[in-house]
């Protein structure tokens, strides 16, 4: 019996994908979790846990280093809320080029007998523009940014994307119609509207600081529905406050950005809606499923992807240091218990490497195999799988 533990609101059909192999509770010693927003980087990591599937995309409250040191696999759930993202982008554009959340509140404030009269002549205040033939800077067009650049080509906005480590995946999502720009410079010249897209890490806080407003022109609105802390806050208001800025739109609020008009901010509900919460269940708890029942790995943020059909009665894992020797040591253990291979692979992602081998028989005396793979120095985990 495998057990999840669950953080953040996991909806009821993530839960309900789960085999009667898995027990859902709050155990200190679970072999998966499965979490949102949750921050990790407070908590101790237990030593048994294998994997952690954080339902949706942002991975930064998750301690990646400390999670591959403890033999723990991490995946996301790539685009299960991308169009919740995309649908929220849009709304935000229209919002943003038509003044409707300050049209909205003076109407809402706007009573008594003269509020035709008055409505005629104050709605001027209110009027807006189009965004047909306005340009749209998408920085970053992997899951969200891609759907989020197409939906604006569709409105008739002129695109521009940057992206330099665009997936090939990724590029097949993109509309022909979108122009591609080499540097993030130029993607942001020419834009009226500029909308954030990208993983927060360490190259992307504060990408959007005071060299890239440099590069804006006039009169530009930026929205973050990335990460706060991509977008520099002071920066922020500076262009805000010069008048280089009309508005900043954000998911992220922060006690600096409060009580302006020109900052608009919802609270992180980009994903929160019924269908994406459901998405990312779902594929969380598939995703669990597979890596502990089979050791394949598809997308995992600390992982290579390694899959093999698995046509034997066992397997065994080793996730461990991308260096020399280590699939010899592997393979010395095995041979020294005289346990024949049947399949055998390997890849490596950065400094991790991982190998899944298949073997058909093992006898009760090869018990200890994973112990002695896990005394290898340079390993994180070793598992045995049994079919
Ligand atoms: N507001 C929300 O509720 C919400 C919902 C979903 C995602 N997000 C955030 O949006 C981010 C993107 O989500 P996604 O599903 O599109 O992820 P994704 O991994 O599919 O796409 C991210 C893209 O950013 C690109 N990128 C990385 N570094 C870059 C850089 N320095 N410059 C330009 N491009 C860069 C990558 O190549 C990739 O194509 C997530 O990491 C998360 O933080 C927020
Ligand atoms: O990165 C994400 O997937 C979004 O920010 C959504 O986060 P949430 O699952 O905590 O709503």
């Amino acid at each position: 019996m495998y057990q999840v533990k669950t953080y953040n609101a996991i909806v009821q059909a993530g839960f309900d994908r789960f085999t009667d192999q898995y027990q859902i509770n709050q155990t200190d010693d679970a072999d998966a979790y499965l979490i949102r927003s949750v921050n990790l980087h407070e908590q101790e990591l237990p030593q048994n846990l294998k994997v952690i599937v954080r339902a949706g995309a942002g991975f930064n409250n998750v301690p990646i280093d400390r999670a591959t040191a403890n033999g723990t696999a991490v995946f996301t759930t790539p685009g299960s809320n991308a169009n919740a993202v995309k649908e929220l982008m849009v709304a935000m554009l229209i919002a943003a080029s038509r003044n409707l959340f300050a049209a909205a509140d003076y109407a809402a404030h706007n009573s008594g007998a003269d509020i035709s009269k008055r409505t005629e002549h104050d709605k001027t205040k209110f009027n807006g523009q189009e965004l047909l033939g306005k340009t749209l800077a998408v920085i970053g067009v992997g899951h969200v940014g891609s759907l989020v650049a197409n939906a604006a080509s569709q409105l008739g906005m002129k695109v521009v994307a940057y992206d330099p480590y665009l997936s090939s995946d990724a590029a097949w999502r993109i509309s022909t119609d979108i122009h591609r720009a080499k540097t993030l410079a130029t993607a942001l010249k020419k834009a009226d509207y500029v909308t954030i897209h990208v993983p927060k890490n360490e190259e992307t806080t504060g990408m959007i600081g005071a060299k890239a407003f440099a590069a804006m022109k006039d009169g530009v609105t930026v929205f973050n529905f990335a990460r706060g802390g991509i977008v520099n806050n002071t920066e922020m208001l500076k262009a805000l406050d010069s008048g280089h800025a009309k508005g900043y739109y954000t998911d992220f609020g922060s006690d600096e950005i409060l009580n302006r008009k020109d900052v608009i901010i919802t609270p992180h509900i980009g994903g929160s809606t019924g269908e994406a919460e459901t998405n990312g269940a779902v594929q969380g708890a598939e995703t669990i499923m597979d890596y502990l029942e089979t050791g394949n790995v598809q997308n995992s943020v600390n992982l290579p992807n390694l899959q093999a059909p698995f046509g034997t009665p066992y397997r065994i894992t080793v996730m461990h240091q991308n260096i020399p020797n280590m699939v010899g040591q592997i393979a010395t253990i095995l041979a020294n218990a005289n346990i024949n291979i049947e399949n055998m692979s390997n890849a490596a992602k950065d400094k991790v490497a991982y190998t899944i081998i298949d073997v058909k028989h093992l006898q009760k005396q090869d018990a200890n195999i994973i112990d002695q793979l896990n005394a290898i120095q340079a390993v994180y985990r070793a598992r045995l799988i049994k079919k």
